[in-house]
């Protein structure tokens, strides 16, 4: 980490558990910051603790803890177990990408013990100890004020308001990750889908460059497109690997929000729906569409061959 924040003055100590890809490198920021950190995680390869109950022990009253394990069950099991590890006056930081609607029900949990509740959406991914983490966070003012150190110690450097948002209440935070990884999937499927259309279109040569010159001076220059050109300079036609695209629910929660309100979002739905496209070997739809045109139009099907799509023309 280069610089330094001028609210960073104030060292705390803070648990943080899950220290896989993003929670190990916080460590990292948060100590390099001069934050004392107590991690613990379940691989005791990158624990600092031997179970959450021995992290407990090392942090001294009024307790912080961040939690950065698998959204779902481990964040919500983790929960559950915190509320009777603390007690009144700590405060717990969920940095996960839990759904926004899991919030209420934590804060309900920890606040039967006196323990304040925080949403906090990250993103930054594995990149986010050396540029920092962008913040958004739900909950009570005065409970992000007193981990507000944390918070400036993890954010990108520069204003505080270009990396950090109290967005609102609690699930504010989560909500605003949300909607902000929705944008991510339509962004990425646009980038996508250009490659794809320079990669078909004979008139380019080379592909990569295009791509990298769009880099410095165009309207579609970000982050992202800076990532396809890294990947694209390791692999310039993508064949190390399959297009088959995971999903870890954000963007199914962004489309059923938008639902939920009545809010048109056609480009992050068909991001959405592309990825579960994206993991069909054969389209059970398309095939239904081959054979109506077949039934009215006589028009002509390939048949199923040893592997799907190979088969051959039939009229
Ligand atoms: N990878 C990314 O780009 C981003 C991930 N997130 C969120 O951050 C959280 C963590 O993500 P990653 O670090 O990528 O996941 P990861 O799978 O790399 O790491 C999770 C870590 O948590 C540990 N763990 C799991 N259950 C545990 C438990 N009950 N107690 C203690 N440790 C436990 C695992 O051993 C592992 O080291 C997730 O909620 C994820 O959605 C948020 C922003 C970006
Ligand atoms: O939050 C993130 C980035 O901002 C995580 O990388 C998240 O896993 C991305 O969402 P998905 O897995 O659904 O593509």
């Amino acid at each position: 980490m280069t610089g330094s924040h001028a609210q960073e003055e104030k060292p705390m100590q803070l648990g943080l558990v899950g220290l896989g890809r993003m929670g190990f490198n916080m460590r990292e920021r948060l100590r390099a910051a001069g934050h004392e950190v107590v991690g613990y995680d379940r691989n005791p390869d990158v624990s600092d603790s031997e179970s959450l109950a021995d992290m407990v022990s090392k942090l001294s009253a009024p307790r912080a803890v961040w939690v950065m394990v698998p959204a779902g069950e481990p964040t919500r099991q983790t929960i559950a177990e915190l509320r009777d590890l603390l007690a009144d006056g700590d405060v717990v930081i969920d940095g996960g990408n839990s759904r926004f609607s899991d919030d209420t029900r934590n804060a309900a949990l920890l606040a039967e013990n006196g323990i304040a509740y925080l949403d906090c959406g990250v993103s930054g991914g594995v990149w986010g100890k050396d540029n920092g983490y962008a913040l958004m966070v739900g909950g009570d003012a005065k409970d992000v004020e007193r981990v507000l150190p944390i918070f400036d110690a993890l954010r990108p450097e520069g204003p505080r308001e270009e990396g950090f948002a109290h967005a609102g209440a609690v699930g504010a935070g989560h909500y605003a990750k949300m909607i902000h990884n929705g944008i991510e999937y339509g962004l990425m499927q646009a980038y996508a889908e250009g490659f794809e259309l320079l990669e078909a279109a004979k008139v380019i040569e080379d592909v990569p460059s295009v791509v990298k010159a769009w880099q410095r001076g165009t309207v579609v220059r970000s982050w992202l497109l800076d990532l396809l050109v890294r990947a694209l300079d390791n692999d310039p036609e993508l064949d190390d690997l399959r297009g088959y695209v995971e999903d870890s629910g954000e963007g199914r929660w962004t489309v059923e929000e938008a639902i939920n309100l009545a809010v048109p979002a056609p480009v992050i739905s068909a991001a959405l729906f592309a990825r579960f496209r994206s993991r069909q070997d054969d389209s059970p739809a398309m095939r239904a569409v081959a054979s109506l045109r077949n039934q009215f139009g006589g028009h002509a099907v390939q048949s199923a061959g040893p592997t799907s799509g190979s088969g051959s023309t039939q009229g």
